[in-house]
């Protein structure tokens, strides 16, 4: 492709060297570089890209875009600065793949919690509704029913690009996508078309990135601040800074909530442990999943749904049918009646969340487990706030590890008895070895009793010093229920 090309739209402070190159690839790992590709180089959290810039050139670079220039010019190479590189990426590769975006209609979804369970209900529908879908999760990709692993919720600028002109070729026409915080901060999302941004809530979750709660809101904000006067921004207005998303948007503002005045509205009529009967705009509808919060989900999903014009009778029956993500409140039965239920809650809103679902459905004497634990090298503030809120609301708790990653497990699990007050120590049990700690869940349980193991839902690994194992919640469960 052209260097011009390329550069369309991205705003260049300086250009040093000719313009007339064809380019192979583009990239922003020197370790990825090959013959005639455009090397970006990006600052990143652990090193910047600018020290790989003579790497690059190594390798069959010969061009490159930069925010600084080096001291010594290479008359051979083309420099291109930009005031931005992360988010110049973001636009060139929406350029180098022919601005997919523009071709399929693109919603994202941002918020602490309920990302992607609101992508894949609305991946659900839109297919139910007999179009062809495009779906970005932290679960999976998916072009129609195609599975492409996902790495990352959002992925970079070169793979999401790459994966949105896949799913234009194979006839899209609608894509959802989670919209991470970390995203928007790197400009993963700079030069993508929305049609229509929404958002769940914002409770405590990433401040070892972003520092503090109020960063942490500018960068959800500025998801909402970047969306055109054609798109619609839908908002939930029960949460307390659902308000403050919307407010500099250029877009149509909606919202929606089961408390507040809103454009579109739910309640909660009926709860079991397989579904609930909702009243959303007065019509009631059977849905499958549970809990409050998925209520909101599912008013989200619905309002969108009307947003991109669908009709509401078939919103609702397609409503009816759907289940959402993999690892999000799964039950599995033993022959003793005890329940277990997996789930990807790790922040302490989602923690006290399930935990209050669980105890408004539970029948009397029924007892509540919770495993639980923390992931490494991840924000450390969470760690003895959400054991606070499990012991608050479960009968005992077997405080455990989540992914260590680089970390001691002793001292996440440290971290996290530091939120158990002296009185409900009695409560709490603490066993690093995640497979011991469910079946000693099982143990402790009476027939009948409720165990709840959060923290990894759809995971299939345990990440341990940069390995990763495999693990999964619901085997090991299943696999203990079977040992009593
Ligand atoms: C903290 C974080 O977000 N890191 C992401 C970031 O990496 P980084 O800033 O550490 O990059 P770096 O290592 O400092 O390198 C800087 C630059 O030098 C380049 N480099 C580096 C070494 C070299 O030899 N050559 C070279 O060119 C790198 O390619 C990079 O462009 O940019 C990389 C490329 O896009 C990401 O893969 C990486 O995600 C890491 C693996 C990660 O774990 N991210 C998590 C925290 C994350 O993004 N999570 C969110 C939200 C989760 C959720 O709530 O659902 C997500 O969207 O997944
Ligand atoms: N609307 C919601 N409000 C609060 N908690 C929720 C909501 N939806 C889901 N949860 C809880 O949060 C957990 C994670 O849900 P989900 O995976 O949909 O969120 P996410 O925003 O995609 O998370 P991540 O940031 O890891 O991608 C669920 O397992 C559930 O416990
Ligand atoms: N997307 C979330 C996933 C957390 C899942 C939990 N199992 C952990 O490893 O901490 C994050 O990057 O914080
Ligand atoms: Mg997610």
């Amino acid at each position: 492709m052209k260097l011009q090309d390329i550069l369309n739209t991205i705003p260049v402070l300086q250009v040093l060297g000719p313009l007339h190159k064809e380019l192979s690839s583009l990239c922003f790992d020197s370790r990825q570089v090959g013959q005639g590709a455009l090397f970006v180089a990006v600052k990143g959290v652990h090193t910047d890209g600018h020290l790989f810039i003579e790497k690059a050139i190594s390798l069959g670079s010969e061009v490159i875009l930069l925010q600084e220039l080096p001291t010594e010019i290479n008359p051979a190479i083309t420099y291109i600065q930009v005031a931005d590189s992360a988010k110049a990426l973001g636009i060139a590769a929406s350029n180098f793949y022919g601005n997919p975006s523009h071709d399929l209609k693109l919603v994202g979804v941002t918020g602490t919690n309920g990302k992607t369970t609101v992508a894949t209900l609305l991946y659900q529908l839109f297919t139910a509704l007999g179009y062809q879908v495009g779906l970005l999760s932290t679960v999976e990709n998916k072009i129609g029913t195609d599975v492409i692993p996902a790495t990352h919720t959002t992925p970079d600028p070169i793979q999401l690009n790459a994966l949105l002109q896949q799913m234009v070729q194979a006839g899209c026409d609608y894509c959802f996508m989670e919209v991470s915080s970390h995203a928007v901060v790197q400009e993963r999302i700079a030069g993508l078309h929305f049609v229509g941004g929404l958002f769940t809530n914002i409770t405590h979750d990433h401040l070892d990135f972003h520092k503090t709660f109020d960063s942490y809101i500018k960068a959800k904000k500025q998801f909402f601040d970047q969306l055109g006067k054609s798109a619609f921004a839908l908002t939930n207005v029960d949460d307390r800074n659902g308000a403050v998303m919307l407010q500099n948007t250029a877009a149509h503002k909606k919202t929606y909530g089961l408390t507040h005045l809103a454009n579109f509205k739910a309640k909660v009529i009926e709860s079991h442990f397989y579904g609930m009967l909702l009243a959303v705009d007065d019509h009631e509808v059977w849905v499958k999943l549970v809990g409050g919060f998925n209520a909101y989900n599912l008013l989200a999903v619905y309002g969108t749904a009307i947003l991109l014009e669908q009709e509401t009778d078939k919103v609702l029956t397609a409503l009816s049918t759907i289940t959402g993500a993999e690892g999000r409140f799964e039950t599995v039965r033993a022959q003793t009646g005890v329940v277990g239920i997996i789930d990807y809650a790790h922040t302490p809103d989602a923690v006290d969340n399930v935990l209050k679902t669980i105890a408004g459905l539970r029948q009397q004497g029924q007892q509540i487990i919770t495993v639980l634990g923390c992931g490494g090298d991840r924000d450390t503030t969470k760690r003895p706030e959400m054991a606070a809120v499990a012991v608050a609301l479960s009968d005992r708790v077997i405080l455990t590890s989540d992914n260590p990653r680089t970390e001691d497990p002793a001292q996440i699990i440290a971290d996290m008895q530091a939120g158990v007050s002296v009185s409900q120590t009695r409560k709490v049990l603490s066993i690093a070895d995640r497979k011991e700690a469910i079946r000693t869940a099982y143990q402790l349980a009476n027939a009948n009793d409720i165990i709840l193991v959060a923290g990894k839902g759809h995971e299939k690994y345990q990440e341990i010093n940069g390995v990763r194992h495999h693990f999964d919640d619901r085997e090991v469960l299943e696999l203990t229920f079977e040992e009593k």
